[in-house]
C-alpha cells in the first residue's frame, strides 16, 4: 500500500511521509541555508544532533530589547532557558507585583491544579483490616460453627443481644456491615457473616467468599476449597502507612489524584497558584468572524492560544485583539498585571511587526530573541522591568504552535511548581528531511510504536497539528528509518504525573 492509498479518512489524508511528497509544501525546513543563522551545525553521522554550540548570550549579560542578535538560540537551549526563568520566578518572594505562589484550595476546587508540597497519607491505607468479599469471616481451621450476627449488638449496645438460636443464623444476616463499629473477637472454630469493606473481627484468620461456603444442616459452614490464612483480608496499612509520600509535590491533580487525596485523609490541597496570562494577538488583518475577504483572513490563533495555556497549566485572564499600532501594543503590555504576557505575530522585522521595539521601549530584556527552530524561529522570551515574562509567538499559526510550546510550555510548568514529564523518543517509521542547521518540530501520530510524521506540516499550515499526536524533534541534517526521535506530547495527551508504582499487582 502506497501512502497515497493510506489517504482515506481525516488522519490518513495528513498522515504520509516527506520522502514521499516531494512536493509537498514546507516552507518551515526548506533545505536552504540561512547564513543568519549560526545554529548547532548539520546532523552528526548516526542521525543525532550535534552539541549545540555554546551559546555565549545565555551566560553573559542579556541584550536590551532594541540590540537584534543574529543568532538563534539552538532549540534545547531555548528550552532550558524558559524553564530557569520560569522557576527563579516561582522562587522569588512574594511582593504586590507577585502575590504569594501558593493557596489551600478546598478538594473540590483542586481539579487541574498542582500540589505545592508532597501529598503524605494522613491516615494508614487502609485504615484497619478489612473484609474483600462478602462472605465469612472465619477463626481457624473449618468446618466453623455460625456465630450469630453482632453488628447490631455492636453499634447499639441498648438493644438486646442477637438470638444464639443457630437456626437464626441459617436465615441471612446482615452479619458485619461496613461502617460498623468493631465487632468482638471472633472464637477459633466459628465464622460470621461479613459484607465487602466491613472491619475483620480480632482473631478471624480468613474471609470465605459466600459462593464458596455452604452450610450443613447442623447450622456448621464448610468451605468448598482449601482456605488460605488471611484470604480476602486486606490488612490495614496495606497501600501505605500514615505519613508516607504518595506524590511529590508538583504533580497535577487530576480525578485520580481527587479520589486518593480524599482516601487518604485530605480536605484541602495546598495547591501553586496558577500561572495567570495575558493573551494579545495582533494584526490588521484579523477576523473573528465569516470568510476570509479582500485580503482579510481569519484569526487562528485567538481561539486556540488560551485554551492551550489552560491545558498547559495557567489561568488566561483574557484574550484581546490589538491593532498593528505600537502605542496600543506599549500599552497592552506594560498596563498587564499577568505573569505572563503573550503576544501572537509582529515578532519579525516587518514594517507593522512592533513586538521589538515596543520591548526596546519597555525597557525589557531579552533572554532568548530567536530559536534555531522550524517553524518558528522569530518566538521570543523577554522578561519585562516588573519582572514579568513575556513571550512572542511568531503570527503563522504552526509557528506559534512550536512557540507555544518551545518557551511557553517550560516557563509555565516552572512557573506553576509543575513536575516535567520525563523527556521520551520513539523511532521513527521513514526518512524525514530536515534543516541543515535548526530543529524541526514535525507533526506525527503514533502507528504501531512509531512515529509518522504528518503532511500539512508548513508553518502557515494546522491541519496535520489538528490531526497530531504531538510534535517530533528532528535534528537538524534529518532523521532516518528508525531513528529515536524526541516527542513532544500534546498537552491534552499528557496530563497526569506518570509516577506511578510499578510494584507487583494486588488483587483484592
Ligand atoms: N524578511 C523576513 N521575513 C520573514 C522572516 C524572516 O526571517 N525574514 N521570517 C518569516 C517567518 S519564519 C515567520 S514565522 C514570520 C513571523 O512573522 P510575525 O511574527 O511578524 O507575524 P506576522 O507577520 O504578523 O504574521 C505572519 C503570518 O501569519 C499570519 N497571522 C498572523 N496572526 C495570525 C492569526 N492570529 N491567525 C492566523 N494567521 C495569522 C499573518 O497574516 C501572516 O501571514 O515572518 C516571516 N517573515
Ligand atoms: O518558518 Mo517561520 O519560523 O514561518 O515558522
Amino acid at each position: 500500500m502506497t501512502a497515497q492509498d493510506r489517504e482515506v479518512d481525516g488522519v490518513e489524508d495528513v498522515l504520509a511521509l516527506f520522502a514521499r511528497q516531494p512536493d509537498e509544501p514546507d516552507e518551515g525546513s526548506g533545505g536552504r541555508r540561512d547564513t543568519d543563522r549560526t545554529a548547532s551545525g548539520p546532523r552528526a553521522p548516526g542521525g543525532r544532533e550535534p552539541k549545540p554550540a555554546p551559546n555565549p548570550d545565555a551566560a553573559s549579560p542579556k541584550p536590551a530589547a532594541g540590540t537584534r542578535r543574529h543568532r538563534a538560540t539552538p532549540w534545547a537551549e531555548a528550552r532550558a532557558i524558559a524553564a530557569r526563568s520560569g522557576r527563579s520566578a516561582a522562587t522569588a518572594p512574594a511582593t504586590a507585583n507577585a502575590p504569594a505562589r501558593t493557596r489551600r484550595v478546598p478538594l473540590e476546587q483542586a481539579l487541574g491544579h498542582v500540589l505545592a508540597e508532597p501529598l503524605a497519607a494522613l491516615t494508614d491505607l487502609p485504615s484497619f483490616d478489612t473484609s474483600a468479599m462478602d462472605g465469612w469471616a472465619v477463626s481457624g481451621p473449618g468446618p466453623w460453627s455460625v456465630r450469630p450476627d453482632q453488628t447490631d449488638q455492636a453499634d447499639h449496645p441498648d438493644e438486646p443481644a442477637a438470638s444464639t438460636d443457630i437456626r437464626l443464623t441459617l436465615t441471612p444476616t446482615p452479619g458485619i456491615l461496613a461502617g460498623h463499629a468493631a465487632a468482638t473477637p471472633l472464637p477459633d472454630g466459628t465464622a460470621v457473616r461479613i459484607a465487602t469493606g466491613a472491619r475483620i473481627p480480632p482473631d478471624a484468620t480468613a474471609v470465605v467468599r459466600s459462593e464458596h461456603a455452604r452450610t450443613d444442616s447442623t447450622g456448621h459452614l464448610h468451605a468448598e476449597r482449601a482456605v488460605v490464612q488471611g484470604q480476602d483480608i486486606r490488612p490495614r496499612a496495606q497501600e501505605c502507612r500514615s505519613g508516607d509520600r504518595l506524590l511529590p509535590a508538583g504533580a497535577v491533580v487530576t480525578p485520580a489524584v481527587l479520589g486518593l487525596a480524599a482516601a487518604a485523609g485530605y480536605d484541602e490541597l495546598l495547591t501553586a497558584r496558577r500561572p495567570t496570562v495575558d493573551v494579545l494577538v495582533l494584526g490588521d488583518e484579523l477576523l473573528v468572524r465569516g470568510l476570509p475577504r479582500d485580503g482579510l483572513i481569519r484569526d487562528a490563533l485567538g481561539p486556540m492560544i488560551a485554551p492551550w495555556l489552560r491545558a498547559l497549566g495557567a489561568d488566561v485572564i483574557d484574550t484581546r485583539r490589538v491593532a498593528d499600532d505600537a502605542h496600543a501594543l506599549f500599552r497592552a503590555i506594560t498596563e498587564s498585571e499577568a505573569d505572563l504576557i503573550l503576544t501572537t505575530g509582529g515578532t519579525a522585522a516587518g514594517p507593522v511587526d512592533h513586538v521589538h521595539p515596543v520591548l526596546a521601549r519597555a525597557g525589557a530584556e531579552l533572554l532568548v530573541d530567536g530559536v534555531a527552530v522550524r517553524p518558528g524561529h522569530p518566538m521570543l522570551l523577554a522578561r519585562l522591568a516588573s519582572g514579568r515574562h513575556l513571550v512572542g509567538l511568531p503570527g503563522n499559526p504552526l509557528a506559534a504552535v512550536s512557540g507555544l510550546l518551545t518557551l511557553a510550555e517550560p516557563l509555565l510548568r516552572t512557573l506553576g511548581g509543575r513536575v516535567p514529564q520525563p523527556a521520551y523518543h520513539a523511532p521513527v517509521r521513514d526518512e524525514v528531511h530536515g534543516h541543515p542547521y535548526d530543529t524541526r518540530l514535525v507533526p506525527f501520530v503514533h502507528r504501531d510504536d512509531r512515529l509518522v510524521p504528518l503532511r500539512y506540516n508548513g508553518p502557515a499550515m494546522l491541519r496535520g497539528i489538528a490531526v497530531a499526536d504531538g510534535l517530533a524533534v528532528v535534528p537538524p541534517g534529518g532523521a532516518r528509518q528508525g531513528d529515536e526521535l524526541e516527542v513532544l506530547d500534546l498537552p491534552w495527551a499528557a496530563w497526569a504525573d506518570a509516577s506511578a508504582s510499578t510494584d507487583d499487582g494486588c488483587f483484592t
